[in-house]
């Protein structure tokens, strides 16, 4: 080499320009900048003059920490490390001395680069090697790469300390292993694999040189030291500096930790959380290796148990505490939400409901009682925490008033309904009611028709509903509503009992409502009073003068004749009942009608049945609330109060509640809404469960459980023969458990009427020879009201009594395929009557059953013996098209019948409620 750049230099000793530059100045060699060119009398001017300083250089703070250990601190940076070197040498020193003498010759080869030059690591030391091993027998392998310090001046100086440190150095062969990783590590370093410091001698012992490694840092404490702490690995030059092969003599493990300690505490105040993370991690690290160094046995159990810990853990079967047992629930719950909160899977649940009897899908609501029955299966608790209605309207679970004291209760005016037959006088008697008792006083206020009003005779009040008729009447009922004390049953003298007279005492009947009978038109010629008594004991209805209990009036709507005597006797009726309420609480009753005003918005006319609502009341009715902004009679009056049995309308709610929806006035407008919206609420679970009325499939069931104990039944016919058949039959089915109880019977198709009654009464509509009406059909689907349809009183019979005992077999359902009207009829001889018709709805098929209808009236029921299409045959004909229809011998078809198209199908009986 004959020239050289400064930069190069330092890049080959490892050393930074600057640190090259000023070393080169102290040697006297002349070099101003990194460029500048050295020749070879430079480089070797620059070595001798740090190669005797090296000796010197070394300044270590040896402190021992306990036997056998010593601390050894370097105080200055660069001349330190070989400082150390030569320190940590003790163990090798003796070996050095030995060795030393094959040694030197190599080691002068590069005599002028020891003042800290680095050094080529090559297969050097393969002469040191056998020399380290005589000295400390427990360090074999001599380091090949090894560095090792040198000068024989130090060696000896050392010699003594490293005797001290040998035999403690000497029986950890542990350290070996972590050598000879360390050892192709100190050759990587730097450009130039450098590492000897020139003092110093190759020594063999470089098995603890890897421990060494902690030495570093615990002498530096650098950041950079940490770093390798943390990679286990040994120490790298920073900033390409030399490794240090430092010979530490057994780090004492406290003393490792010491500079882990004080490197996290530096980093701590630096504030910099991630370097804190950053450094436990190390510092974890570095402890497993000081581990693995010092206690491979543990080591090997920290992996272990490591390894172990991550293995996913086996599901455990456990047993939660008895809180969490617990379910709470709102009133209802569905199966697949049960046994979420169980924990347990909604099939089990299933299984479990079916083994009680309950066919279910997950998405069936339960009540609370079967959800509780159910838990308790799976050891579960269930608690009601559901909306406490009850409480906030202060009314008994089953929704009528709490029972006031006796002293609080003050005699209230009768409620009274108008019923009856068609064109008998309903809607004149209330006229004529209305207008000749008209209560005294009114100052010429309009009459409003507000569907109820109230009338005085003698001081005392009477309040009459507006809509007549038992429809009404009942589907108030239905509504929850118990509103009519009194009915009055119009009958037409000159008419007597006709089918609706029937069917409203059925209905009257049915709500356990007193009866007092009109006669009405008894001013028309034809007028036959005695003649509607007579009629009228068929439905026990006996005048007291016959010795019955049941009143009876003899009226003219129509020439007001009487007027007051019924009313009157009304006021006696009502005596009777002993009608008493308290006035001095918060108001509640039932909703008569309502609409939307255009101008006024929601509009109710309620009739308070206790208490007495007042203006600005907050009232919830149904699922609607608000305040009572106004309140008006049906005389146009504005009223402040309203006393029980005033009926008044009202103004302020949310929205139009139903007819038959009760109200309450409750504390606030806060409780109002709340209750409002949890009957929202409620309303959208009811739709989902669609729980419905008593059907004769779960009739069984039911009488188990002892909820039904008596069957209500409402029979149509087309004749009465079969009605009074079926009557009989039927009530000779009563058990013990079960009564039958025939609330209505008609001759006629099965009409809303009777749907509404079965709903409210809670029966079933057995038919013969008759089918509901469309109107009908789709309510009693919507109400859940079971339909039975015979053709044979025997079936019927035998179906109820099977029902009763749990037996009821597989049924035939029909499935309605569609409904075809006639239009016209042709006879063609030989062929018979063919019906020109038109499908109204569905389809009607070849292969059909088919149902001749008139009048709600089956009259004929078979197959069909053609189906065309203007001159061909068809197989089906779809809903707006036109077609002929010939039925299997049968031809008495006429103009309007309806031809109804079904197909049979086989339900096996179902347990489901
Ligand atoms: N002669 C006579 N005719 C009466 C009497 N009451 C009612 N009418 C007549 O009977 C017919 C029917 O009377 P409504 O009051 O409409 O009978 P309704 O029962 O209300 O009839 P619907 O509303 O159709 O159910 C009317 O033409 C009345 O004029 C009465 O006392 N005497």
């Amino acid at each position: 080499m004959s020239k050289i750049r400064v930069y190069e230099l330092a890049a080959k000793l490892g050393l930074e320009n600057k640190e090259l530059l000023a070393r080169l100045k102290k040697a006297g060699v002349e070099a101003k900048t990194h460029m500048s060119m050295l020749d070879e009398s430079d480089v070797q001017q620059l070595e001798a003059d740090q190669a005797p300083k090296e000796t010197e250089a070394p300044e270590i703070e040896e402190r021992r920490i306990s036997s056998g250990i010593i601390r050894r601190r370097r105080k200055e940076k660069a001349p330190a490390v070989k400082k150390e070197a030569k320190a940590e040498e003790k163990a090798v020193q003796k070996a050095e001395a030995e060795a030393e003498a094959g040694k030197a010759p190599e080691v002068a080869e590069v005599p002028a680069e020891k003042p800290a030059e680095p050094r080529a690591v090559e297969p050097v030391s393969a002469e040191a090697a056998p020399a380290a091993e005589k000295p400390a027998a427990a360090k074999e392998e001599p380091a090949p790469a090894e560095p090792v310090a040198k000068t024989e001046a130090e060696a000896e100086a050392e010699a003594e300390a490293a005797k001290a440190a040998t035999p403690e150095e000497t029986p950890a062969p542990a350290v070996e292993e972590p050598a000879k990783e360390a050892a192709p590590k100190t050759e990587e370093p730097g450009p130039a694999r450098i590492v000897v410091e020139e003092p110093t001698k190759v020594t063999a012992n470089r098995a603890k040189i890897l421990g060494r490694v902690e030495l570093p840092q615990s002498v530096v404490g650098t950041p950079s030291a940490g770093k390798r702490d943390r990679t286990g690995k040994p120490a790298r030059p920073a900033g390409g500096r030399p490794a240090r092969q430092v010979v530490t003599p057994v780090p004492a493990p406290a003393d490792l930790q010491a500079p882990g300690k004080e490197g996290r505490g530096k980093k701590k105040k630096k504030g910099k959380g991630a370097d804190q993370f950053a450094d436990r991690r190390g510092d974890r690290r570095s402890k497993r290796a000081r581990m693995e160094v010092f206690e491979p046995e543990r080591g090997e159990r920290y992996r272990k148990l490591k390894k172990a810990s991550k293995q996913p853990k086996k599901t455990e079967i456990t047993v939660s505490k008895a809180i969490k047992r617990k379910i709470r629930i709102a009133d209802a719950i569905t199966v697949g939400e049960l046994a979420k909160r169980m924990g347990v899977k909604a099939n089990d649940l299933i299984r479990e409901l079916m083994s009680m009897g309950n066919m279910v899908t997950i998405n069936h609501p339960l009540d609370f009682e079967t959800a509780e029955i159910l838990a308790a299966e799976f050891n579960y608790e269930v608690e009601n925490v559901g909306f406490d209605e009850e409480a906030i309207l202060n009314v008994e679970a089953d929704g009528s008033q709490t029972e006031d004291k006796l002293e609080d209760l003050v005699e209230r005016p009768p409620v009274v309904t108008i019923m009856g037959h068609v064109d008998h006088g309903k809607t004149s008697l209330l006229d004529a009611i209305r207008e000749t008792n008209v209560i005294a006083g009114e100052a010429g206020g309009i009459t409003q028709h507000i569907g109820a009003y109230d009338v005085e005779l003698d001081g005392r009040k009477i309040a009459f509903l507006d809509t007549p008729g038992h429809e009404a009447f009942t589907a108030m009922r239905a509504r929850g509503a118990k509103v009519t004390d009194i009915v009055v049953l119009v009958v037409a003298a000159d008419d007597g009992v006709m089918p609706q007279t029937k069917e409203a005492i059925n209905h009257a009947k049915a709500a356990g409502v007193p009866i007092v009978v009109a006669v009405n038109k008894i001013d028309k010629p034809g007028a036959n009073p005695d003649k509607v008594k007579q009629e009228l004991t068929e439905f026990e209805l006996v005048p007291e003068e016959w010795g019955g209990d049941t009143i009876f009036v003899e009226v003219s709507a129509k020439e007001k004749i009487n007027i007051d005597g019924l009313l009157e006797m009304i006021l006696l009726q009502a005596e009777v009942l002993e009608l008493k309420a308290n006035p001095n609480k918060r108001a509640s009753g039932a909703v008569v009608e309502a609409r939307l005003d255009r101008g006024r918005g929601p509009v109710a006319t309620v009739l308070v049945q206790a208490g007495t609502l007042r203006v600005g009341d907050p009232i919830v009715s149904g699922i609607h609330w608000g305040r009572v902004r106004t309140m008006i009679n049906d005389r146009g009056e504005q009223l402040k109060e309203a006393a029980p049995s005033t009926p008044v309308e009202i103004t302020g709610l949310s929205g139009v509640p139903d007819a038959g929806d009760t109200f309450h006035a409750v504390k606030d407008e806060k409780s109002a809404k709340e209750v409002a919206q949890h009957r929202a609420q409620k309303l959208r679970e009811a739709e989902l469960a669609k729980t419905s009325k008593i059907s004769l499939e779960q009739l069984y069931a039911r009488i188990q459980q002892g909820d039904v104990k008596e069957l209500k039944v409402i029979i149509k016919a087309d004749v009465q023969g079969s009605v009074e058949a079926v009557r009989e039959s039927l009530l000779k089915l009563s058990t013990d458990e079960c009564r039958l109880v025939v609330i209505h019977t008609a001759v006629g198709g099965i009409t809303e009427s009777d749907i509404s009654l079965a709903s409210a009464s809670d029966a079933i509509v057995l038919g013969f020879n008759v089918r509901p009406e469309p109107k009908a059909a789709t309510m009693a689907e919507a109400e859940g009201v079971d339909i039975r349809l015979y053709n044979i009183i025997y079936d019927a019979v035998a179906d109820i009594k099977n029902a009763m005992e749990g037996l009821l077999a597989p049924t035939m359902k029909e499935v309605e395929l569609g409904r075809v009207e006639v239009r016209e009829t042709f006879h063609i001889s030989k062929i018979g009557t063919i019906a020109g018709c038109y499908v109204l709805e569905g389809k009607v098929t070849r292969n059909a059953h088919v149902r001749l209808v008139r009048d709600s009236v089956v009259i004929y029921e078979g197959k069909l013996s053609s189906l065309k299409r203007f001159k061909d045959d068809a197989r089906e004909v779809a809903a707006g098209y036109e077609c002929g229809i010939g039925l299997e011998n049968y031809n008495d078809i006429k103009v309007g019948d309806i031809i109804e198209a079904f197909e049979i199908e086989e339900v096996k009986t179902t347990l489901e409620g």
